[in-house]
């Protein structure tokens, strides 16, 4: 089944085309990297899979039952923010007249919960929590609505290595369940470990395959 179909697509900021003629897919269970040096219109792409842009030209198709869910680039969650993670986590419940939540809203708050490993730290204030403990509050929250696609901008960016395996074994075993994710990264060992199918920006053209054929650059390339 295919989650996302984006077909001849052209993006421009005014006069400064970013995206030029770029089709791809994401089928039902891909775990799409998409990776490309700075610049190239990863960010842009995303926004203009979530509606924020009005393409140019060509199509973005996403049927109706695909629901999207986005852990956005970056973030400034200071010590002083004031929510516990699973306040935070419930902060993307939909919106409701009443303003608790109900017992079924409850439940899937507690269930991403434990399925984002936060038992423990649940009710510590999300502003004190470690860089991995923060990345997987945003993965717990963005897949609150039960998306089957899951956008990550950059989650890794800021993690050190063990942190950074943690979330996506963590995020591969909501894929192995039938999730699909488009993962946007500059390390290409972990789209390697982690993709099953590639994008790749290069700013003038675009590949697209199983992550097998991603043409890894040598040494000192984008990475
Ligand atoms: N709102 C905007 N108005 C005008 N130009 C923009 C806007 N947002 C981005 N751009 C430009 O579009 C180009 C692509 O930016 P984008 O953020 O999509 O790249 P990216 O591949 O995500 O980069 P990075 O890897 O650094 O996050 C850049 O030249 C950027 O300066």
């Amino acid at each position: 089944m295919t989650v996302v179909s984006v077909d001849d697509l052209t993006v421009a900021y005014g006069s400064h085309t970013v995206i030029d003629h770029l089709s791809f897919t994401i089928n039902e269970g891909d775990f799409l990297v998409v990776v490309g040096e700075n610049g190239v219109g990863k960010t842009t792409l995303v926004r203009s899979m979530l509606g924020f842009l009005k393409p140019k030209k060509g199509t973005i198709d996403i049927p109706q039952n695909t629901k999207i869910g986005y852990v956005p680039q970056f973030r400034n969650i200071d010590e002083e923010y004031p929510l516990s993670i699973k306040d935070f986590v419930a902060l993307n419940t939909k919106p409701r007249i009443i303003p608790w939540l109900t017992k079924k809203e409850r439940d899937r708050v507690n269930r991403m919960i434990r399925e984002n490993n936060l038992v423990n730290i649940a009710e510590r204030p999300l502003g004190l929590a470690s860089g991995g403990e923060k990345q997987r509050a945003y993965l717990a929250q963005a897949l609150l609505p039960d998306p089957n696609l899951l956008i990550l901008d950059e989650s890794t960016a800021s993690l050190d290595n063990e942190m950074k395996y943690e979330l996506l074994d963590l995020v591969t075993r909501f894929q192995q369940n039938g999730l699909s994710v488009m993962f946007i990264t500059h390390d290409w060992d972990l789209a390697q470990q982690y993709g099953t199918r590639f994008l790749y920006m290069t700013g003038k053209s675009y590949e697209t395959g199983p992550i097998n054929e991603l043409p890894v650059p040598a040494k000192g390339g984008t990475k």
